[in-house]
Protein backbone atom coordinates (compact mmCIF):
# COMPACT_ATOMS: atom_id res chain seq x y z
CA UNK A 1 0.00 0.00 0.00
CA UNK A 2 1.44 3.82 -0.99
CA UNK A 3 2.12 6.07 1.87
CA UNK A 4 0.28 9.38 2.17
CA UNK A 5 2.06 12.48 1.93
CA UNK A 6 0.56 12.84 5.82
CA UNK A 7 1.97 9.54 6.53
CA UNK A 8 5.80 10.66 5.42
CA UNK A 9 5.55 14.28 6.99
CA UNK A 10 4.68 13.71 10.53
CA UNK A 11 7.19 11.45 12.60
CA UNK A 12 5.55 8.88 15.06
CA UNK A 13 3.99 9.87 17.63
CA UNK A 14 6.40 9.28 20.65
CA UNK A 15 5.42 9.04 24.50
CA UNK A 16 6.58 11.55 26.84
CA UNK A 17 8.86 10.94 29.62
CA UNK A 18 7.40 11.49 32.91
CA UNK A 19 9.58 14.51 33.42
CA UNK A 20 8.18 15.66 30.04
CA UNK A 21 4.79 14.76 31.20
CA UNK A 22 5.21 17.13 34.39
CA UNK A 23 6.49 19.75 32.48
CA UNK A 24 3.86 19.90 29.94
CA UNK A 25 1.01 19.96 32.92
CA UNK A 26 3.33 22.58 34.70
CA UNK A 27 2.76 24.98 31.57
CA UNK A 28 -0.89 23.82 30.83
CA UNK A 29 -0.89 25.21 34.52
CA UNK A 30 0.88 28.86 33.49
CA UNK A 31 -1.19 28.98 30.64
CA UNK A 32 -4.30 28.59 32.57
CA UNK A 33 -3.27 30.91 34.98
CA UNK A 34 -2.31 33.61 32.19
CA UNK A 35 -6.32 32.98 31.05
CA UNK A 36 -7.25 34.22 33.93
CA UNK A 37 -4.43 37.46 34.74
CA UNK A 38 -5.36 38.38 31.07
CA UNK A 39 -9.25 38.56 31.69
CA UNK A 40 -8.95 40.57 35.01
CA UNK A 41 -6.36 42.69 33.54
CA UNK A 42 -8.38 43.81 30.71
CA UNK A 43 -11.34 43.93 33.00
CA UNK A 44 -9.13 46.29 35.34
CA UNK A 45 -8.14 48.81 32.25
CA UNK A 46 -11.71 48.63 31.43
CA UNK A 47 -13.12 50.45 35.18
CA UNK A 48 -9.50 52.80 34.93
CA UNK A 49 -11.24 54.33 31.69
CA UNK A 50 -14.70 54.56 33.12
CA UNK A 51 -12.59 56.19 36.45
CA UNK A 52 -10.99 58.71 33.91
CA UNK A 53 -14.51 59.46 32.49
CA UNK A 54 -15.58 59.84 36.60
CA UNK A 55 -13.09 62.17 37.44
CA UNK A 56 -12.59 65.92 36.22
CA UNK A 57 -13.52 66.29 32.48
CA UNK A 58 -9.99 65.86 30.31
CA UNK A 59 -10.14 69.72 30.32
CA UNK A 60 -10.10 69.88 34.06
CA UNK A 61 -7.50 71.60 36.13
CA UNK A 62 -5.18 68.41 37.29
CA UNK A 63 -4.04 65.72 35.46
CA UNK A 64 -5.25 62.55 35.91
CA UNK A 65 -2.85 60.94 38.05
CA UNK A 66 -3.63 60.61 41.86
CA UNK A 67 -0.67 60.04 43.61
CA UNK A 68 -2.61 59.05 46.70
CA UNK A 69 -4.97 56.65 44.99
CA UNK A 70 -1.51 54.59 43.78
CA UNK A 71 0.07 54.97 47.27
CA UNK A 72 -3.18 53.14 48.89
CA UNK A 73 -3.09 50.59 46.06
CA UNK A 74 0.29 50.21 45.70
CA UNK A 75 0.77 49.90 49.95
CA UNK A 76 -2.77 47.16 49.80
CA UNK A 77 -0.73 44.69 47.60
CA UNK A 78 2.33 44.68 49.21
CA UNK A 79 0.69 44.47 52.75
CA UNK A 80 -1.00 41.46 51.03
CA UNK A 81 1.83 39.88 49.10
CA UNK A 82 4.45 37.04 50.59
CA UNK A 83 7.48 39.35 51.60
CA UNK A 84 9.97 37.52 49.59
CA UNK A 85 7.42 38.50 46.30
CA UNK A 86 7.54 42.11 47.67
CA UNK A 87 9.94 43.49 44.69
CA UNK A 88 7.96 41.95 42.03
CA UNK A 89 4.90 42.99 43.02
CA UNK A 90 5.42 46.21 43.21
CA UNK A 91 7.27 46.63 39.85
CA UNK A 92 4.15 44.68 38.62
CA UNK A 93 1.37 47.10 40.36
CA UNK A 94 3.33 50.13 39.01
CA UNK A 95 2.77 48.50 35.92
CA UNK A 96 -0.67 48.15 36.16
CA UNK A 97 -1.58 51.17 37.24
CA UNK A 98 0.57 53.21 34.09
CA UNK A 99 -1.65 51.17 31.71
CA UNK A 100 -4.59 51.93 34.08
CA UNK A 101 -3.74 55.45 33.77
CA UNK A 102 -2.65 55.61 30.32
CA UNK A 103 -6.72 54.18 29.40
CA UNK A 104 -7.30 57.93 30.41
CA UNK A 105 -4.55 59.38 28.18
CA UNK A 106 -0.76 58.51 27.67
CA UNK A 107 1.52 60.08 30.37
CA UNK A 108 3.73 62.53 29.43
CA UNK A 109 6.99 62.74 31.29
CA UNK A 110 9.61 65.31 31.23
CA UNK A 111 12.84 64.28 32.61
CA UNK A 112 15.64 66.72 33.11
CA UNK A 113 18.73 65.49 34.94
CA UNK A 114 22.54 67.08 33.65
CA UNK A 115 23.81 64.61 36.80
CA UNK A 116 23.87 60.85 35.87
CA UNK A 117 20.80 61.33 33.38
CA UNK A 118 20.58 57.77 32.61
CA UNK A 119 19.50 56.68 36.86
CA UNK A 120 16.76 59.59 36.30
CA UNK A 121 15.60 57.79 33.31
CA UNK A 122 15.13 54.79 34.74
CA UNK A 123 13.65 56.32 37.94
CA UNK A 124 10.62 57.59 35.95
CA UNK A 125 10.55 54.55 34.25
CA UNK A 126 10.25 52.32 36.92
CA UNK A 127 8.10 54.65 38.89
CA UNK A 128 5.11 55.52 35.66
CA UNK A 129 5.85 52.18 34.05
CA UNK A 130 5.96 51.31 30.08
CA UNK A 131 3.32 53.20 29.13
CA UNK A 132 4.26 56.55 29.94
CA UNK A 133 5.97 58.80 27.48
CA UNK A 134 9.46 59.86 28.73
CA UNK A 135 11.60 62.05 27.23
CA UNK A 136 15.06 63.57 28.46
CA UNK A 137 14.91 67.86 28.33
CA UNK A 138 18.07 70.41 28.07
CA UNK A 139 15.57 73.09 30.30
CA UNK A 140 13.92 72.78 33.47
CA UNK A 141 11.99 76.03 32.94
CA UNK A 142 10.62 74.38 29.81
CA UNK A 143 9.89 71.30 31.66
CA UNK A 144 7.73 73.07 34.29
CA UNK A 145 5.90 75.38 31.93
CA UNK A 146 5.12 72.14 30.13
CA UNK A 147 3.99 70.37 33.83
CA UNK A 148 1.98 73.61 34.51
CA UNK A 149 -0.17 73.79 31.15
CA UNK A 150 -1.00 70.30 32.26
CA UNK A 151 0.34 68.16 29.81
CA UNK A 152 1.93 65.70 31.82
CA UNK A 153 4.93 65.50 34.73
CA UNK A 154 8.28 67.18 35.39
CA UNK A 155 11.06 65.05 36.97
CA UNK A 156 13.93 67.25 38.03
CA UNK A 157 17.26 66.74 39.72
CA UNK A 158 18.19 68.55 42.61
CA UNK A 159 21.40 68.03 42.90
CA UNK A 160 22.22 71.22 40.71
CA UNK A 161 23.42 74.31 40.45
CA UNK A 162 19.80 75.32 38.85
CA UNK A 163 17.08 76.11 41.69
CA UNK A 164 14.08 75.33 39.67
CA UNK A 165 12.90 74.67 42.67
CA UNK A 166 12.68 78.21 44.31
CA UNK A 167 10.09 79.19 41.71
CA UNK A 168 7.63 76.56 43.09
CA UNK A 169 6.65 79.33 45.85
CA UNK A 170 6.38 81.93 42.50
CA UNK A 171 5.49 81.43 39.25
CA UNK A 172 4.80 77.84 39.53
CA UNK A 173 2.68 77.46 42.01
CA UNK A 174 -0.20 75.70 40.62
CA UNK A 175 2.62 72.67 40.75
CA UNK A 176 3.02 70.27 43.09
CA UNK A 177 5.67 67.48 44.04
CA UNK A 178 4.59 64.50 44.09
CA UNK A 179 7.66 61.60 44.31
CA UNK A 180 10.99 61.69 44.80
CA UNK A 181 14.10 60.04 43.38
CA UNK A 182 17.33 58.06 44.48
CA UNK A 183 16.98 56.86 47.76
CA UNK A 184 15.75 58.20 51.25
CA UNK A 185 17.33 61.76 50.02
CA UNK A 186 15.70 62.18 46.90
CA UNK A 187 18.03 62.96 44.17
CA UNK A 188 15.33 64.13 41.66
CA UNK A 189 11.56 65.21 42.32
CA UNK A 190 8.13 64.62 39.97
CA UNK A 191 6.46 67.59 39.58
CA UNK A 192 3.41 68.16 38.44
CA UNK A 193 0.12 70.04 38.20
CA UNK A 194 -1.99 67.37 41.40
CA UNK A 195 -5.16 68.45 43.07
CA UNK A 196 -3.23 69.00 46.28
CA UNK A 197 -6.12 66.55 48.44
CA UNK A 198 -4.57 63.93 45.88
CA UNK A 199 -0.97 64.16 47.24
CA UNK A 200 0.33 61.13 48.65
CA UNK A 201 0.43 60.63 52.49
CA UNK A 202 4.14 61.52 54.28
CA UNK A 203 7.00 63.84 53.98
CA UNK A 204 6.23 66.56 52.95
CA UNK A 205 8.31 69.37 50.85
CA UNK A 206 9.18 72.71 51.73
CA UNK A 207 10.71 75.65 50.58
CA UNK A 208 11.69 78.20 52.48
CA UNK A 209 13.71 81.04 53.08
CA UNK A 210 16.26 81.95 55.56
CA UNK A 211 18.06 79.00 55.75
CA UNK A 212 17.47 75.20 56.84
CA UNK A 213 16.41 76.17 60.25
CA UNK A 214 13.65 73.09 60.97
CA UNK A 215 10.46 73.51 62.13
CA UNK A 216 10.36 74.16 65.60
CA UNK A 217 8.19 71.36 66.63
CA UNK A 218 10.76 68.40 66.78
CA UNK A 219 9.93 67.16 63.44
CA UNK A 220 12.58 65.41 61.73
CA UNK A 221 13.42 67.21 58.65
CA UNK A 222 16.18 66.45 55.64
CA UNK A 223 17.56 69.61 54.01
CA UNK A 224 18.20 68.31 50.04
CA UNK A 225 19.58 71.95 48.57
CA UNK A 226 20.07 75.42 49.53
CA UNK A 227 20.50 78.60 46.79
CA UNK A 228 20.61 82.42 48.11
CA UNK A 229 19.12 81.76 51.72
CA UNK A 230 16.19 79.09 50.29
CA UNK A 231 16.40 75.84 51.17
CA UNK A 232 14.03 72.65 49.77
CA UNK A 233 13.88 70.71 52.14
CA UNK A 234 11.39 67.21 53.40
CA UNK A 235 9.66 67.39 56.80
CA UNK A 236 7.44 65.11 59.36
CA UNK A 237 5.67 68.33 59.79
CA UNK A 238 1.76 67.58 59.05
CA UNK A 239 1.91 70.91 57.08
CA UNK A 240 -1.15 70.97 54.42
CA UNK A 241 0.10 71.12 50.92
CA UNK A 242 -1.07 74.09 49.25
CA UNK A 243 -2.71 75.60 52.42
CA UNK A 244 1.42 76.23 54.18
CA UNK A 245 3.27 78.13 53.81
CA UNK A 246 6.39 77.18 52.31
CA UNK A 247 4.79 74.01 51.55
CA UNK A 248 5.25 72.74 48.07
CA UNK A 249 4.06 68.94 47.83
CA UNK A 250 4.46 65.79 49.31
CA UNK A 251 6.56 62.65 48.10
CA UNK A 252 5.61 59.66 50.55
O1 LIG B 1 -8.29 55.66 41.04
C1 LIG B 1 -8.08 56.39 40.07
O2 LIG B 1 -8.25 57.63 40.11
C2 LIG B 1 -7.63 55.82 38.79
O3 LIG B 1 -7.53 56.53 37.80
C3 LIG B 1 -7.19 54.37 38.71
C4 LIG B 1 -5.68 54.21 38.86
C5 LIG B 1 -5.42 52.65 38.89
O4 LIG B 1 -5.21 52.10 37.81
O5 LIG B 1 -5.53 52.07 39.97
C6 LIG B 1 -4.98 54.81 37.68
C7 LIG B 1 -4.38 56.05 37.74
C8 LIG B 1 -4.37 56.88 38.94
O6 LIG B 1 -3.19 57.62 39.06
C9 LIG B 1 -4.69 56.11 40.16
C10 LIG B 1 -5.23 54.84 40.11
Amino acid sequence: MPHSNVQKVWPEVVELTPEQQALAALRAEIDAIDDQILALFEQRLAVAATVGRAKDAPTGPHTKLRPDREQTVLSRMLSKCRPENAEAVEHLWREIVGWGLARQGRLQVQVWAPIEPTRAYDGARLRFGAAADIKMVRDPQKALAFAAEGHGVAVLAINTEDAWWMGLRREWSMLSVFDGYGGETPTSLAVGKIDPPALPKGRRVVVTAGGDAGDGGGARRWGLNTHHGWTIALTEAELTPGEAEGCVGAIG
